[in-house]
């Protein structure tokens, strides 16, 4: 039985010849076999994916059903559902039957072979269709010029929005929305004129009682429209975006109509559909599990509504344009904690110094650890707080405001094997584990991940190399690398300048291993760029109450003590710092990990890094089709 199924499958007789869709793939597959004795290019992937059992699988049923849309059979009847019915009641009826007739019985009450005989009496009987109401008797004289549409009514909206002539009273559909059941119709059109929906005249109606009228209908509704004459020809290009702020319709008294509106929030991917109205954009959020677009406002629409609402705000000084901290201010900053031995100039030194030792024991196979200084980590969180900006990035990048397009194209990429790694960034809030996090990493396997050798302008110790510890520099040159922006991000520490240079970055890259930095906030900009193409990943405290059980037996450096236990206000400070973070970031974050268990929080890493370099991303248009200014 089985194989004379196998036989009928192998000989159809379809459309594309005697020898079918089947002889071509093999005739196809020979040639790209000789491709492969050629060593062309990508012969062998595409040999073995046209030899994979499941295309020929495919081909096989598809060959049936071209076989069977030709031959068109017909049912044998068309009440198999009734038979069956009938033939349980008579084997019921028997007095002593046989057990083939007992299987019978038993076989034609399952449930799945029940409801496969209705799907097949709906199918023969074609009961399928909706039932429509009849066509109206009198239609009047200008009749050509109407339409009547007939849609069936399911849990969606109906996916378009009307608006009323003032003058005239008459009304309009205003925009059908992409996806939605008017647009999958294609029966409705933006500009058609509605004279009646379900036999009311709506001439001279207010918009909100005409859809007062669609939604009392049930089943089906039925508009009689006069289609507008000249359908304006769209040519829609796909258009990726990122945003950039946070949109709800539900707070937009300014959206034609909130109901159609599509909500989001920054660093959410969209597909914009349609763009044919200069304010009214409609898109969807991907991944998307829904035919429908929503209605969201068009780049200028948003830029125009960030500028009102940024002018409506209190003055608050960029933070580009703050003075620099006085000496009075920074010992404003000094805090007495009794509990804690504060660290003093010298004990930082010695403490400084001891760590550096660490530093070379955390020497793998002759692989140092560049980047981990506590110079250059304090450099980095003092540029953070927002008292003391006495670290920099790159500006004008670094100041990105609300006035910036809200909205970012992007593109899905695959890195090319042969292209050089993407930079890993990461941040968060001060001692929230980044640090832990990178080194790890690095850790895990040298070979591929390195971090970034800072310059700084400090004078070398003795067992300092340059190009180990740091690059040292004059001042003179660090400044000439900071006018020519040449810092992902530096600052003052000690007197002393320190710095990540774009080049100590590119110099890993370039060597074929994964760079792996952390940067405050304010550098993000500095990194994604075309050069660099960072993928900065967020990491995130988790609850206070994981806090405390977590770090528990964990020390914290702050700007005045090395190593002390964590206290309940750093939790604090910390979960306040990850909000301010998350709010102006955001959107920059191409992943996050919660650094809750630090094992889990490593092997996250891990995977995020690999997906990063290996698999399609979502990343600026700009990095892609470099622009002028990218
Ligand atoms: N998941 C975790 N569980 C327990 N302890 C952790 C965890 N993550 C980090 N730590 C510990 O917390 C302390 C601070 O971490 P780390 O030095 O990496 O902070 P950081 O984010 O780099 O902060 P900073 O930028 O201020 O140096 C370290 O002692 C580290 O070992």
């Amino acid at each position: 039985m089985r194989q004379a199924v196998e036989a009928q499958v192998l000989s159809p007789h379809c459309e594309l010849g005697e020898h079918g869709l089947r002889q071509i793939l093999t005739d196809v597959i020979e040639e790209v076999r000789q491709s492969v004795g050629h060593d062309i290019d990508g012969a062998e992937v595409l040999h073995s994916l046209l030899n994979a059992p499941w295309l020929q699988s495919l081909l096989k049923v598809y060959e049936c059903l071209q076989r069977f849309l030709r031959d068109s059979p017909a049912p044998a009847l068309d009440y198999a559902s009734g038979l069956s019915l009938q033939l349980l009641i008579d084997i019921r009826s028997l007095s002593g039957c046989s057990e083939d007739a007992k299987e019978l019985y038993r076989l034609l009450r399952q449930p799945h072979l029940q409801a496969l005989l209705s799907a097949h009496d709906s199918v023969a009987q074609k009961d399928y269709e909706p039932v429509l109401p009849p066509m109206p008797d009198e239609l009047p004289d200008d009749e050509e010029a109407t339409r009547i549409v007939c849609l069936v009514k399911n849990k969606q909206p109906l996916g378009a929005t009307i608006k009323r002539n003032e003058i005239t009273g008459e009304i309009f559909i205003a925009r059908v929305i992409h996806g939605g059941l008017a647009d999958r119709s294609g029966l409705l059109h933006a500009g058609d004129r509605i004279m009646e929906v379900n036999g009311f005249p709506v001439d001279g109606m207010e918009p909100e009682q005409v859809i007062q009228v669609q939604a009392r209908s049930q089943g089906t509704i039925m508009f009689k429209v006069v289609p507008i004459t000249e359908r304006p020809v769209h040519n829609q290009t796909m258009l990726y975006v990122r945003a950039m702020a946070d949109y709800s319709p539900q707070q937009d008294p300014a959206i034609p109509c909130a109901d159609a509106g599509m909500s989001f929030r920054k660093g959410d991917v969209l597909e914009i559909v349609d763009q044919t109205d200069a304010l009214w954009w409609q898109a969807k959020k991907l991944p998307s599990n829904t035919a429908c677009a929503g209605l969201i406002p068009s780049t200028n629409l948003l830029k125009r509504k960030q500028r009102e609402f940024w002018w409506s705000q209190p003055y608050q000084p960029h933070a580009c344009i703050q003075t620099l901290s006085t000496v009075e201010e920074e010992e404003d900053l000094m805090a007495i904690d009794e509990k804690c031995v504060e660290a003093d100039e010298e004990a930082f030194e010695s403490e400084e110094l001891r760590e550096e030792e660490d530093d070379f024991s955390s020497n793998i196979e002759g692989v140092y650890l560049a980047g981990f200084r506590r110079s250059m980590r304090l450099c980095r969180r003092r540029s953070h707080s927002t008292t003391q900006p006495s670290c920099h990035t790159r500006c004008p990048s670094s100041c990105y405001s609300a006035l910036n397009s809200p909205y970012e194209e992007v593109v899905r990429h695959q890195r090319h094997p042969e292209d050089a790694h993407r930079l890993v960034a990461l941040l968060g809030p001060s001692g929230v584990g980044v640090n832990e996090l990178r080194r790890r990493l690095i850790e895990m396997n040298p070979n591929i991940f390195q971090g970034a050798t800072p310059h700084t302008t400090r004078a070398p110790r003795g067992y300092e190399e340059s190009g180990r510890e740091y690059f040292f520099t004059s001042r003179e040159v660090f400044d000439n690398m900071v006018y020519n922006n040449r810092f992902v991000e530096y600052g003052e520490y000690k007197g002393s300048l320190y710095g990540t240079s774009i080049e100590s970055v590119r110099d890993v890259l370039d060597s074929g291993k994964i760079c792996v930095i952390d940067i405050e906030p304010n550098a993000v900009q500095a990194v994604r760029t075309h050069e660099l193409r960072a993928y900065i990943v967020y990491v995130k405290p988790p609850a206070l109450e994981r806090l405390r059980e977590t770090r528990q037996d964990s020390f914290i450096t702050t700007n005045y003590y090395v190593n002390r236990p964590f206290k309940d206000e750093d939790f604090q400070e910390m979960e306040e710092a990850a909000r301010k973070m998350e709010s102006h970031y955001w959107q920059f974050f191409d992943h996050v990990i919660v650094n809750d268990e630090l094992q889990d929080s490593c092997v996250q890493l891990l995977t995020a890094v690999r997906k990063a370099q290996d698999e399609p991303q979502w990343v600026p248009a700009s990095w892609i089709r470099p622009t002028a200014e990218s």
